[in-house]
Formats: C-alpha cells, sequence, structure tokens
C-alpha cells in the first residue's frame, strides 16, 4: 500500500481506476466472468422470473418477498403513485425546453423540501422515503413526456403493476404484453451495478450525513453525464446521425477519426462485454419484431459489428436500450429518467448501506500548483 502522507511520488489513480473504495452486499460486478449479482442473484435470473417490484424489494431488503411480503410491498407502492400537487406546480414553473433529467431533478428536490421526515435517516425511515421515490417518480417522468407533446396530465392506476402503470401514465394506454415485458426487463437491468459514478455521488453524500433526498438530487446530476446514463440517450442520436444501416461503417470511420466516443460502447469494469447486453439484446429483438423495424435492428447489428471488429470495444447497457426506448415510444430525452426510475432502488439500497457503517469519504490530493509565494 502506497504511504500517501509521506511519499515524495504518491500514486495518483485517475478516476479512481481499480480502486477498492469499500465493501458492499447489494450487489456484485464480476468482469472476469461476465456476471452480475444482485444480492447473490443473477440479474438474468432476475429478469427472466421476477417483476420490478420484486428486485426492488430484494436489493432493499436483502431476500426476495415472499407472497404476503410482495402483497403488503405492492399495496404502499400503489398508494403513492399520484404526481403531488405541490410538485406538479414545480415542474409548471419549468420550460417544456428544460431537459426531462433536469425536470427531474428538480422535482425530487421539491419532494425532499416537502417531506416532513427529510431529515430522518434511520433505515425505517430511509425504506420509506425510499418507496415514495420509486412510486413517485413515473408519474413525474410520464407527465413531463405529455405536457411537451400538450397533451394533458393520465392518472395512476392502482390496479397495475409498475411496469403497465408507467407506461399507462407516459401513453394513456397499456401497450402489448411484449411491450410491458421488454420495459420490465429494462428496468430490472438498469437497477443496480455497484460503485458506479451516480451510486458512488449518493454515497459520497450521504458520507457527510447528509439526507437521502440530497443523496438522490446528486446522483441525478451524476447519471445525467453521457459517459453514465446519459448514454442512452446520446446512442439514439447516433443512430439518427447514422441514418440508415448501410451507412453505419462509413459514419464509424469518420467518428473514430476524429477521436469520438462512440455513444454505448466500452465500460470502465467489463472489458469483454456487459453482463446485461444479451438480456436486453433479446428484448430489443422482441421489440423491432414486434414494430416491424428490420431497418432498426439491422442498424443495431452494422455498427455494434464495425466497432468490436476495428476497436475490439463491446457494447454496454445503453446501447440496447436506447434503440428499445425509442421503439417504445419515449422522447430521446425521456431515456436517462427511465434509467433513474429504475436506478432509484439501487441508489438508495447503497445509501442506506453506507450511513450503517459510515465513514467521510475523502481521498487526497496531490498538489500541483505554484509554489508557496507572497502577497
Ligand atoms: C450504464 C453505463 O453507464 S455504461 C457506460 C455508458 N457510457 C458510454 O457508453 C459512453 C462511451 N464510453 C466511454 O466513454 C468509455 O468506454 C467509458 C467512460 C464508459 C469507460 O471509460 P474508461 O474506463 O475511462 O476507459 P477509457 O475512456 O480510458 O478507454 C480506454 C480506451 O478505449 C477507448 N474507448 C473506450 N470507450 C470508447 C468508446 N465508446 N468509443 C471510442 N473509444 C473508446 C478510449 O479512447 C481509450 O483508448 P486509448 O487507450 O487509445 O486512449
Ligand atoms: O458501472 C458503471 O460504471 C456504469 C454502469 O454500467 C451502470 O451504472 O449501470
Amino acid at each position: 500500500m502506497v504511504d500517501t502522507t509521506t511519499a515524495t511520488e504518491p500514486e495518483i489513480r485517475k478516476g479512481l481506476a481499480g480502486v477498492v473504495a469499500d465493501f458492499t452486499a447489494i450487489s456484485k460486478v464480476n468482469a472476469e466472468t461476465n456476471s452480475l449479482l444482485y444480492r447473490g442473484y443473477p440479474v438474468q435470473e432476475l429478469a427472466a422470473n421476477c417483476s420490478f417490484e420484486q428486485v426492488a424489494y430484494l436489493l432493499w431488503h436483502g431476500e426476495l418477498p415472499d407472497a404476503a411480503q410482495l402483497a403488503a410491498f405492492e399495496t404502499a407502492e400503489r398508494a403513492q403513485r399520484s404526481l403531488e400537487p405541490a410538485v406538479r406546480e414545480v415542474i409548471d414553473l419549468l420550460p417544456t425546453s428544460a431537459h426531462p433529467m433536469d425536470v427531474l431533478r428538480t422535482a425530487v428536490s421539491a419532494i425532499g423540501a416537502l417531506d416532513p421526515t427529510a431529515d430522518d435517516t434511520d433505515a425505517e425511515s430511509n425504506l420509506a422515503q425510499s418507496l415514495h421515490l420509486l412510486a413517485a417518480i413515473p408519474a413525474i417522468v410520464a407527465y413531463d413526456q405529455r405536457r411537451r407533446r400538450g397533451l394533458p396530465l393520465v392518472e395512476a392506476d392502482p390496479s397495475l403493476d409498475y411496469a403497465s402503470n408507467f407506461l399507462l401514465m407516459t401513453f394513456g394506454e397499456v401497450p402489448d404484453r411484449v411491450v410491458v415485458d421488454a420495459f420490465s426487463v429494462s428496468l430490472v437491468l438498469y437497477a443496480e451495478h455497484s460503485f458506479n459514478a451516480s451510486t458512488f455521488t449518493a454515497r459520497v453524500i450521504t458520507s457527510t450525513l447528509s439526507d437521502l433526498y440530497s443523496a438522490v438530487v446528486g446522483a441525478i446530476g451524476a447519471l445525467k453525464g453521457p459517459l453514465h446514463g446519459g448514454a442512452n440517450e446520446a446512442v439514439m442520436h447516433v443512430f439518427d446521425e447514422i441514418g440508415t444501416a448501410d451507412r453505419a461503417e462509413a459514419w464509424l470511420v469518420g467518428a473514430l477519426a476524429e477521436k469520438r466516443k462512440i455513444m454505448g460502447f466500452g465500460h470502465r469494469v467489463y472489458k469483454n462485454g456487459d453482463s446485461r447486453v444479451p438480456t436486453m439484446k433479446a428484448a430489443l429483438d422482441t421489440l423491432t419484431a414486434h414494430y416491424d423495424r428490420p431497418d432498426m435492428a439491422e442498424l443495431y447489428a452494422n455498427l455494434e459489428e464495425a466497432m468490436v471488429s476495428r476497436k475490439s470495444i463491446q457494447p454496454n447497457l445503453d446501447y440496447p436500450s436506447g434503440p428499445a426506448y425509442n421503439l417504445m415510444g419515449f422522447d430521446t430525452a425521456t431515456f436517462t429518467p427511465l434509467f433513474v426510475a429504475s436506478r432509484i432502488t439501487g441508489w438508495t439500497a447503497h445509501i442506506i448501506e453506507q450511513r450503517a457503517a459510515n465513514s467521510l469519504i475523502r481521498p487526497l490530493s496531490a498538489y500541483n500548483g505554484p509554489d508557496e509565494r507572497h502577497v
């Protein structure tokens, strides 16, 4: 271990690459075996067999719910789905040109300011606050997309599961089961991924003993960037820029010559492919078939083939998720808020875990400014 207090040449790990910052019992990302476990369960098995509600419960409580626990959890979630009038007023103050991530960040901040329990930071209060955000986020995201399109708010339907209700509130109707299933799979896959940048942001904020809402607002800000969650939106801009499948390779050659980062490819941890991509790609395949969009499937395949053959860099989860959300009918700028709707589960599990064994997160820096001087 490097002694950073006495070494004259401290080892700098730019981007904290390779640094193990703490333990976590929430998920295990294994780049060697290309696997991802949530509380011990392979994410592919969860996506195939569990609802997003079951996965949220698992992340928060450490175990999958039994029938009675799931029923109580669903009842509590369904009771909190309506857009609070004060939150709606805050959203309405923002221009429809505001980015949906900025709208969501502001709305979550407002929910925190309106919650009299916001500064109660025991695990039980944090779980209640987390469930409230889980239930409230679809209403915010759906209402924001609808107001941009000049459409009225759609009320929540407590008889529906989380994914179906989210789609109902966005589009005014529940789409075919294959669409709901693909959406549900995306929510399960996006839910948790160890110490990624947004989760680590939430843990840094929590480590100062700040409140859960502040940590989530910070995490939303970190997720917005195109090197992280903002990549699912950016992938769609790339597809739009390329236009047709036959142009994918030429576009890629030009973009790489300009030293552009190709959105939806590469990962800090996985170097041989993202564990979640095959499952999400299968969901995308059902959607391109359902919506009869072989052109989209071909563009996807051509860009991936060109990128892998030229750079040996594999797609990450944002690559199949972007076009999947496009086919479902979401605005491109709404894609990253959908990531938030899912990741709120992982973020808040980490907030609770950080608080339970807290140590202020405060690394050192090596000064490389001017030598001491005097005015
Ligand atoms: C759900 C998620 O958040 S997954 C991540 C989503 N983000 C994206 O899709 C954005 C595009 N990808 C990237 O920018 C990167 O792959 C990151 C930020 C995700 C990971 O980056 P890092 O671990 O820091 O690796 P780094 O950026 O140093 O890349 C290593 C090398 O691969 C290259 N590389 C990595 N990803 C890409 C890419 N998408 N396009 C082009 N080149 C790439 C880098 O240019 C670098 O090459 P060099 O060694 O010749 O300079
Ligand atoms: O782990 C990361 O760095 C990014 C990522 O894939 C995620 O947050 O899902």
